[in-house]
């Protein structure tokens, strides 16, 4: 009995599967069938194969959809709210009292809606959300046909949408009944930092992250002071304080990690945890630099991540990764450090791994998901392309991004996103501006 026919055959010029490494393939075509990557195979071999629909794609480079793996999708609404600050000053005296003035489900949806576009638009398929009122955050990613990881907040004081850390983990745990059995969401467990959870229920989240398996998702050792406090308070630094409690692991996701000694690279090292680097966002807020480098080299699972657009301020990761290749070569003090493939690496599979996604997507492989983007490598300021890859690192920017697929379904067609409204999105973004900058 032969095959049924693809649903779609791609043809694009180049064709960069991610793994194996380093691979670039020219004139092949991949396939997909219900969702997933069925074929790949070169252009003439493909073309044998019966196809409902069958593009051409030339001067353009087909990869694996991009992974964001740490933001706060809402905060797009407070982009430019509170610049040129130092962390502490930003958090404490600006955007904790703009989200406990403003962030309510209308906002969290408005804002998800619009962070959802801007990251279709720029090629990423997947991100992760660290935000307020989960379950709204989530109705959006599932109306969208995005894939996402979302998070349960969890603080030591109230926050929009629990009036304690326990209601949090009560509805949270609720959302992970409600999204098991999702195919483009997964739920983790998202307690902010260890300057704002105390060990009770750091512990807690660690017996129910252990019962579901889930992801644990935290700001860890974003500054310098963060340690010294640590150091003050606990008598250690925050990493071997959640050594201590249990919370390290494959399953547990690292954001931020500007400060690295060598005993925290052991640990980071011998746990498996994936760190999530977010240089623009450490950049803006002088928290200090991430020594990608150096943890890439001892195997550590490095991620990139943009962060929320009010430290950022875009969510543009196709630009956060050649921030991220040319501050690791400043910061190694060696040209070679963080080279264009694995920069792409970083911000395709190692999300998908530090995500828990990475037998899903991540990589271009066959039974994969379709997560996909394609680059328009045709303009001038991209000739002559000798490495497509870096050519899209060095040479090129999100404008570039020309179709999105998640799962198979197309929600980027000629840079016009198919499932939402962009004009409606932008206007409930100017009048929540309005409302915030008290112009309404
Ligand atoms: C439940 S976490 C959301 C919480 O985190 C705040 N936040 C945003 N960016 C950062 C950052 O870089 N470091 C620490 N905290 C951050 C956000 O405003 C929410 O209050
Ligand atoms: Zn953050």
């Amino acid at each position: 009995m032969s095959a049924a026919p693809l649903d779609l055959l791609l043809l694009p010029t180049w064709l960069v599967p991610v793994e194996p490494a380093g691979v670039v393939l020219h004139e092949h075509g991949l396939g997909i069938r219900d969702g997933r990557i069925a074929l790949i195979a070169p252009r003439t071999e493909a073309l044998k194969q019966p196809a409902l629909e069958v593009r051409e794609l030339p001067g353009r480079l087909l990869a694996p959809g991009l992974v964001n793996a740490h933001g706060h999708a809402a905060m797009t609404l407070f982009r430019g709210l509170a610049d040129d600050l130092p962390l502490m000053t930003w958090l404490q005296d600006h955007i904790w009292p703009a989200e406990s003035k403003w962030v309510d489900e209308a906002f969290i949806r408005d804002g998800t809606e619009l962070a959802i576009a801007e990251q279709l638009k720029g090629g990423i398929t997947c991100f992760s959300d660290m935000y307020f009122f989960p379950a709204a955050a989530s109705e959006l990613v599932h109306k969208s046909g995005i894939r996402a990881q979302i998070t349960v907040p969890v603080l030591d004081f109230p926050i929009p949408g629990a009036r304690d850390a326990d209601e949090a983990l009560r509805k949270g745990l609720e959302l992970f009944d409600d999204l098991k059995h999702h195919p483009r969401l997964t739920v983790a467990f998202g307690p902010h930092a260890p300057y704002t959870v105390s060990d009770d229920k750091l512990e807690n989240i660690r017996v129910l992250a252990e019962e579901l398996d889930a992801g644990i998702h935290m700001h860890v050792q974003e500054t310098a002071f963060e340690v010294q406090q640590s150091l003050e308070q606990h008598g250690v630094r925050p990493l071997a304080r959640l050594a201590r409690l249990g919370l390290l692991g494959p399953r547990f996701q690292a954001v931020h990690m500007t400060q690295v000694d060598d005993d925290d690279l052991a640990m980071l090292v011998e746990s498996n945890s994936s760190v999530i680097h977010c240089p623009e966002s450490n950049l803006k807020l002088a928290s200090g630099f991430c020594p990608v480098e150096r943890l890439w080299q001892a195997g550590v699972n490095v991620a990139i991540g943009t962060d929320g657009a009010a430290s950022n301020n875009d969510l543009d990761l196709l630009g956060e990764t050649r921030t991220a290749a040319l501050l690791a070569k400043a910061v190694a003090g060696s040209a070679t450090a963080l080279d264009a493939h694995r920069a792409l690496r970083m911000a395709t599979l190692n999300g998908a791994r530090a995500l828990g996604l990475d037998e899903q997507i991540g990589s271009l492989e066959i039974g994969k998901a379709a997560d996909l983007v394609a680059f328009d490598l045709s303009g001038l300021a991209q000739q002559p392309v000798y490495d497509p890859v870096s050519q899209l690192i060095y040479a090129s920017s999100r404008a570039c991004v020309e179709h999105v697929w998640v799962a198979g379904k197309t929600l980027l067609d000629n840079g016009q996103l198919t499932r939402l409204d962009e004009q409606r999105i932008i206007a409930n973004a100017r009048a929540w501006g309005a409302r915030i900058a008290g112009r309404a």
